[in-house]
């Protein structure tokens, strides 16, 4: 971990005659003014930024650094803060900049520390927004990913995989553009709101001028004393039948992607659901344990007693019926035979002005090593799915999200390196 009062040398200012005494009278032009030592080996083609250290000291923290980015198979958090953002550049150096920036700030805000040691000059804005001072890590993880738009503005098409597209139209569809795509997204989870907060908001305070945020949306999931499976809004467990996140082989055939710059990086799908809680909580738990093809109390298929007893879909009763029903959630979803890894958060935001409703739902996200999982599932759901009648998918995006990051490295490296 740096210090809390090292000054990084090559933030340091540097003086004209340093400068000059550095690159040589063929850098003419370089600015010098507010730049410092990084600006200048950038300018000389060197890659230089910060290297900040996860700090084992910290409590609640997850690390920074490792094969897989954080929030995706580490533990799920009880508040999420998701931004798509847009890009207001146009370059691939630009991009590989905002990164090298963003890196060492993401493991000081994961390891509980401010975007700045501490304000040095009270004159002008702090370099922290502050609303996470005294607060801890909170378990904060940052998952960062690039949208298919990001390669056309770019310019860089070649670097685009072939996975990385927009998601096609559904038939029950009711997407929203302001809900919708984005060149790249922060996914902040963390234990508590403002700390989740506090990260994107910093994260995108830094990138001021070269990112503006597209839609973001919060959430959250509450865990029961026995840190069993959370409720989602319509009281029933969501996420039993995820693939267990310690299960490298499982892990390695459903999420990660196995070659190319994004190996061992993920596909992320973000759907934020309304849910029409109003029409539920009109239904009779038996046609709300048929909707989803399971019981609501314990989470066990239907006809079991235990969240996680195995049930296959095709057992028939003694009248010849399907015991998961045929239109249920659930027996669609595994008829599909894809597979995902769910990580979805709750969310309330007031009342839709309209109809005088709740404004709440699922930001549904899924990781995938192929963005066709998610559409095999999407299209077994289809229009047969009984939860049609309680939900409406109000947003979609997709996003590539990078290997993890090696100590030293920063985080998209392998992009830049595949040229
Ligand atoms: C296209 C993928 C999926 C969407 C969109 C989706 C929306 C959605 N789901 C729930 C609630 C539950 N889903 C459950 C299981 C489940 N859902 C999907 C996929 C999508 N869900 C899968 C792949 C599965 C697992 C199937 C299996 O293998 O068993 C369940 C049951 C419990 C669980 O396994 O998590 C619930 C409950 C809502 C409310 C929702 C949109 C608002
Ligand atoms: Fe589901």
């Amino acid at each position: 971990m740096t210090s809390k009062h090292d000054e990084k040398w090559y933030n340091k200012k540097i003086s004209r005659r340093d400068m000059l005494k550095l690159t040589g009278a063929g850098v003419a032009g370089v600015a010098i003014g507010a730049t410092g030592l990084g600006g200048v080996m950038k300018a000389m083609g060197q890659d230089v930024f910060e290297v900040v250290a996860d700090d084992s000291t910290t409590e609640n923290k997850v690390n920074f650094y490792g094969t897989h980015q954080s929030g995706i198979a580490t533990p799920v958090q009880k508040h999420i803060y998701f931004a798509s953002l847009n890009v207001l550049f146009t370059s691939k150096a630009e991009l590989q900049a905002l990164l090298q920036k963003w890196t060492p700030l993401m493991v000081r805000l994961m390891n509980g520390e401010l975007m700045v040691d501490h304000a040095t000059n009270v004159r002008v804005p702090t370099g922290d927004t502050g609303e996470a001072s005294g607060l801890d890590a909170s378990n904060l993880t940052i998952t960062v990913g690039v949208g298919p738009s990001l390669f056309s503005k770019l310019n860089m098409k070649q670097l685009q995989p072939k996975a990385l597209k927009d998601l096609p139209h559904f038939p029950k569809d009711q997407l929203q553009e302001n809900l919708t795509g984005g060149d790249l997204c922060i996914q902040a989870c963390a234990d508590d709101p403002q700390v989740a907060f506090h990260a994107v908001r910093n994260l995108v305070r830094a990138a001021s001028g070269l990112v503006e945020i597209h839609w973001s949306q919060a959430g959250f999931n509450s865990f029961p004393a026995n840190e069993g499976t959370p409720r989602n809004l319509f009281a029933f467990k969501d996420g039993t039948g995820n693939p267990l996140v310690t299960d490298k082989k499982a892990m390695n055939e459903i999420v990660w992607v196995q070659d190319g710059w994004l190996k061992n990086g993920t596909y992320l799908v973000a759907r934020p659901i309304q849910m029409h809680l109003e029409t539920w909580d009109r239904t009779s738990l038996k046609d709300q344990e048929a909707t989803f093809g399971r019981h609501r109390e314990s989470g066990a298929p239907i006809g079991k007693t235990d969240e996680f007893a195995d049930f296959d879909i095709e057992e028939k009763d003694l009248e010849g019926k399907y015991i998961i029903p045929e239109t249920s959630h659930v027996h669609l979803a595994v008829k599909s035979g894809a597979k995902m890894l769910r990580r979805s958060f709750s969310y309330a935001s007031g009342v839709l002005s309209k109809t005088g409703t709740h404004d709440a739902g699922l930001l549904f996200i899924s990781f995938q090593q192929d963005p066709a999982q998610f559409i095999a599932v999407q299209n077994s759901l289809g229009r047969l799915d009984k939860m049609n009648e309680y939900i409406t998918h109000r947003g979609s995006a997709v996003f590539a999200c990078f290997p993890g990051v090696e100590k030293g490295s920063y985080l998209g490296e392998a992009l830049f390196n595949s040229l």
